[in-house]
């Protein structure tokens, strides 16, 4: 008996060291969300196990001496997982953030790299579905899908509201906040609808972004306010860009104008956004972005009719998220051999 169990033991700790010896035979990544129960990249993981062993986040916390020097990469969506000092310190031998999407500020990248440690995002591979986003909304608001599609499903009478009339996208004028790739795909995509587009950007763009796409600058944000009846936000969030449209801006734009934010939640302040429609100062609001996200249930913008709320699906595609997760493979693999990063950022 006695032998038995002493057999029984041993058996299991072979087993164990042999399951170890497998899983660090390829570089160990850590990866949020993705091993996570529902994670939505879960269906992209055979993607990365070609390459790399990946360690869930949940499991790293439980038995992190036995993972802790071997993750060389951390995958990381949006701000789920701080990048902090100590989990920084806690990974000697990492070597790369690599971040899924372009957007990098909530990550500390002086600090990352403080560690000697590289930074990548997915810049490029994002720009459609990005500006797909901001066009469904667009379009969305302005034309009350989601209160039609409401009424089709839950509506206790058949007489159509008049709060159902929407307004026209084909002919109205969008502004555009932040002229780089993702905006310039909008623009490109607006002229479709035959809109007249202007743009607020710190840089003028005549030769890429005026002439190919019809676009008129505008040198004060002021002037794209008081002009438009869209107005989309694209910016990236940045000291400078912290709550850029505010009170003030709200102020400034036409009753029957609508805002779009593809860009981070923390680019509009939201109390004032509450505010401007309750008071109706402006007609709308659709929102693929928020501070927290996902919003509570209980958040006062929920309440307000004429606000659209997505909890951050810019790049949800099945199509854009395979080629995101395979340029972060890419990305990976280069900063542990060593070689030119495609997608480095730099602080
Ligand atoms: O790529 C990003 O950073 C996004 O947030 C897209 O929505």
């Amino acid at each position: 008996m006695l032998h038995m169990t002493i057999r029984l033991i041993r058996g299991a700790f072979r087993l164990r060291s042999t399951i170890t010896q497998v899983v660090m035979e390829k570089p160990c990544i850590l990866a949020t969300t993705l091993g996570a129960p529902g994670g939505i990249y879960k269906c992209f993981e055979p993607c990365i196990e070609k390459h790399f062993t990946i360690i869930p986040y949940e499991r790293f916390v439980q038995r992190k001496e036995d993972f802790a020097d071997k993750i060389q990469a951390l995958f990381v969506w949006g701000a789920a997982l701080k990048v902090d000092q100590n989990l920084l310190q806690s990974l000697p031998n990492l070597k790369a953030v690599v971040n899924g999407g372009v957007g990098v500020d909530h990550l500390d990248i002086p600090l990352i790299n403080s560690f000697g440690v590289k930074v990548t995002n997915t810049p490029h591979v994002v720009d459609n579905a990005t500006a797909d986003i901001g066009m469904s909304l667009m379009l969305a608001s302005a034309r009350k899908i989601v209160e039609g599609h409401n009424f089709s499903k839950f509506r206790e009478s058949d007489d159509f509201p008049e709060s159902s009339l929407g307004t026209d996208v084909s002919g109205a004028t969008l502004g555009i906040i932040g002229m780089g790739r993702i905006g310039y795909k909008i623009a490109k995509r607006a002229q479709g609808f035959e809109m007249k587009i202007l743009y607020h950007n710190r840089n003028r763009r005549p030769e890429s972004e005026e002439r190919a796409v019809g676009a008129t600058y505008c040198a004060s944000m002021k002037e794209l306010l008081q002009r438009s009846d869209f107005v989309m936000v694209v910016v990236n969030l940045s000291p400078q860009t912290h709550k850029l449209i505010g009170a003030k801006e709200f102020a400034m734009m036409k009753p029957n104008s609508t805002l779009i934010n593809i860009s981070r939640g923390l680019v509009v302040d939201q109390d004032a956004l509450v505010e401007a429609l309750q008071k109706k100062m402006i007609r709308a609001a659709a929102l693929d972005v928020t501070y927290p996200e996902p919003l509570p249930r209980d958040h006062p913008l929920l309440a307000i009719p004429n606000v659209i709320v997505l909890p951050h699906v810019g790049t949800h595609t099945m199509e854009t998220s395979q080629i995101m997760v395979e340029r972060m493979v890419t990305n990976a693999l280069a900063a542990l051999t060593g070689g030119q990063i495609p997608d480095e950022v730099k602080a």
